[in-house]
């Protein structure tokens, strides 16, 4: 699993605890796994279909680094499966971990359309990543 995005806890990022919020980290993971999902799949219309359990294993503080990991778990006809774990950049600790996030590749009306996508890629829309 990479881990590519990371994020800084700030104050606006708290609960009234003191902790992340956990609603921030699930609308962050959501951007996440969107992301990812439209790169693998090579289409920008794709929507969150379903997310399994979400198991927050132990809480960030402020001045934290945190990073955020998805891999693709499952290639449907027209969805994507993947789980995503976040854990504390520093400390490796895991903070959030979600087994099933499921996501549809749409066509241009909203309708679940094949994707033909069988494994990862490193290739948006034809592009391939060069390394440059
Ligand atoms: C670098 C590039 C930058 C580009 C930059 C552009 C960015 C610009 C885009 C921004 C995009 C933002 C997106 C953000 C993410 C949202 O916030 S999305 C908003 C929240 N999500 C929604 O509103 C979705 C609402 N739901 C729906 O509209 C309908 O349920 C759907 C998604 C059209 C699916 O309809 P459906 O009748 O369930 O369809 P159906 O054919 O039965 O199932 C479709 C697939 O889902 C699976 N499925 C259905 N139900 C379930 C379930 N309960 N559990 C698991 N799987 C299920 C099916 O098995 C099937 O998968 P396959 O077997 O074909 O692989």
């Amino acid at each position: 699993m990479n881990f590519h995005t990371r994020k800084w806890i700030k104050p606006e990022d708290l609960n009234p605890n003191g902790s992340l919020f956990g609603g921030t980290l699930l609308r962050w993971i959501d951007e996440e796994a969107v992301i990812y999902a439209i790169v693998q799949l090579g289409n920008p219309k794709v929507v969150t279909k379903y997310i399994s359990e979400i198991n927050f294993v132990s809480s960030a503080q402020q001045g934290d680094i945190i990073e955020m990991g998805i891999e693709a778990t499952h290639f449907g006809r027209t969805s994507i499966t993947m789980r995503c774990e976040v854990r504390n950049k520093i400390t490796r600790k895991t903070i959030l971990s979600i087994d099933k996030l499921v996501f549809v590749n749409l066509d241009e009306n909203g309708i679940p359309v094949p994707h033909h996508k069988t494994e990862i890629t490193y290739a948006y829309m034809g592009i391939e990543k060069t390394g440059k």
